[in-house]
């Protein structure tokens, strides 16, 4: 029988000269990606970061092609502030995007809320209940094992950080059975959050890094052009056939050596994108 070699493809690495037009071909490329796998599995199951990125997505709202009913949403990282306060991630998307598409309010899996809000909060249970709903969206008897998201959509603050994996935590080092980690005192406020862990990242068939402006320029030529400094962006390496995409601007590549990719003419309706 021959072997599956489930050695990490390299990134593939997309740079615009303009934010405009990087948010136009990722929005076509969510789109035909969500599309190809409904065709194939009739559900399309995301984890989609906080920070600056739900605003990067607004032109997915504007498509007709949608089958919004068909998503499923995960949080990449969540901080651990109440739903409707401004720095959680929930709110940053449901005020972005959910509130403005038909997305089933039971197909966005947020953390527990009631456990979001006792005091006070126990991290750890918070942690293992959103386990808890991978568990159940993911593992069944004829399915795999291990949650395999269809798209895990990434950001990078400055300091390099990705998800809520911050350089040199130890909830970099986790093991497979961790899928969902918790912080206790992030570097970036808020201190306390919860994140999806480097084995279910790695198990993703795609995983898209967004990441805009001259803020990103030091951390992401340290990502993809010294990967010995092992910071949590260059770890992100799905096994084959799984492959990591990096939609950047010009501004935040400046510095970056590692070969750009060619993409496609934003204006065509299905972009070259390998898939
Ligand atoms: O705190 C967070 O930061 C990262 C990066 O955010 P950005 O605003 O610099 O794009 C984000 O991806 C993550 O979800 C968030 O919790």
């Amino acid at each position: 029988m021959p072997l599956i070699d489930h050695t990490p493809a390299p990134p593939v690495f997309y740079s615009f000269p303009e934010s405009t037009t990087l948010c136009n071909v990722l929005t076509k490329f969510i789109a035909q990606t969500a599309r190809e796998t409904i065709e194939k599995k009739g559900k399309f199951t995301l984890a989609i970061s906080g920070g600056s990125l739900p605003k990067n997505l607004s032109l997915l709202i504007e498509r007709k092609d949608i089958e919004w009913d068909r998503w499923h949403v995960f949080y990449v990282d969540e901080r651990v502030v109440p739903f409707d306060h401004a720095e959680s991630n929930h709110a940053l998307c449901q005020t972005e995007l959910w509130s403005k598409v038909p997305i089933p309010a039971a197909n966005i899996h947020t953390i527990n809320e009631e456990l979001l809000t006792a005091e006070p909060v126990d991290l750890e249970e918070l942690a293992d209940e959103y386990q808890s709903q991978l568990i159940e969206h993911f593992v069944s008897k004829d399915a795999a094992r291990f949650p395999v998201f269809d798209l895990i959509l990434l950001g990078m603050g400055p300091d390099g950080h990705t998800a809520s994996l911050f350089p040199g935590s130890a909830q970099l080092d986790v093991d497979e059975t961790c899928w969902v980690a918790y912080i206790e005192e992030s570097p970036k406020p808020p201190p306390k959050r919860i994140t999806l862990t480097l084995p279910v990242i790695n198990h993703a068939a795609r995983v898209a890094f967004v990441a805009t402006g001259e803020g990103k320029q030091e951390s992401l030529a340290i990502t993809l052009d010294q990967p010995e400094k092992r910071y949590p962006g260059s770890r992100v390496r799905p096994a084959r056939p799984g492959v990591v995409y990096w939609f950047v601007d010009d501004a935040a590549s400046a510095l970056v050596k590692y070969p750009r990719s060619d993409h496609s003419d934003p204006q065509s309706d299905k972009p070259e994108l390998k898939l």
